[in-house]
């Protein structure tokens, strides 16, 4: 579902593989003061005569300096996006890296592989919770179980 009054961004879920997600990779944000030092999915909005694919491959390009295959998008509770502050909403896909290294360039002072496991364990961006929460448990559920023990 898209609304004509909300503003768009687009994010990132990046993960070391698709089938079966592990880690995956957060952004410490530096600005504005109030989210500053919480940790998010690398995006940002969509500009005037982008696409949210286009935007979200220069997003990255931009900010982490790589280059991503993008898997399926993520779904919201409510139709294609997630409720953010006010009247922005985020689309987000899962991604992997195929050029370059992650690395904070710009928008952020840290990115950080989170371990299976882990992906909770941040001070995210409020809004992200309850989507880290998501991916958690779509993630969980899509590693293979570990064997019986016997
Ligand atoms: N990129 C990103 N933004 C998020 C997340 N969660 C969340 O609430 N936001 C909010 C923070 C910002 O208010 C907004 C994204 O704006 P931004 O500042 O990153 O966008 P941008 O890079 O295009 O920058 P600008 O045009 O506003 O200067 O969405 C998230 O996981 N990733």
């Amino acid at each position: 579902m898209s609304s004509k009054h909300a503003t768009y961004v687009v994010a990132a879920a990046i993960v070391d593989d698709l089938a079966h997600p592990g880690r995956l990779l957060a952004a410490r944000r530096t600005s504005p003061p109030a989210l500053a030092g919480q940790w998010e999915f690398p995006g940002g909005k969509v500009e005037p005569g982008e696409s949210a694919v286009q935007a979200l491959h220069r997003e990255l390009k931009e900010e982490l300096g790589v280059r991503v295959r993008l898997g399926g998008e993520v779904r919201g509770p409510s139709g294609d996006s997630w409720p953010l502050t006010g009247s922005l909403r985020m689309r987000l896909w899962w991604a992997v890296v195929v050029g370059g290294t992650p690395r904070a360039l710009q928008d952020h002072d840290e990115v950080r592989w989170l371990e299976p496991g882990r992906w909770e364990d941040l001070p995210w961006v409020p809004a992200d919770i309850p989507i880290v929460r998501s991916l958690n448990r779509s993630a969980t559920s899509a590693r293979p179980s570990p064997p019986m023990g016997g």
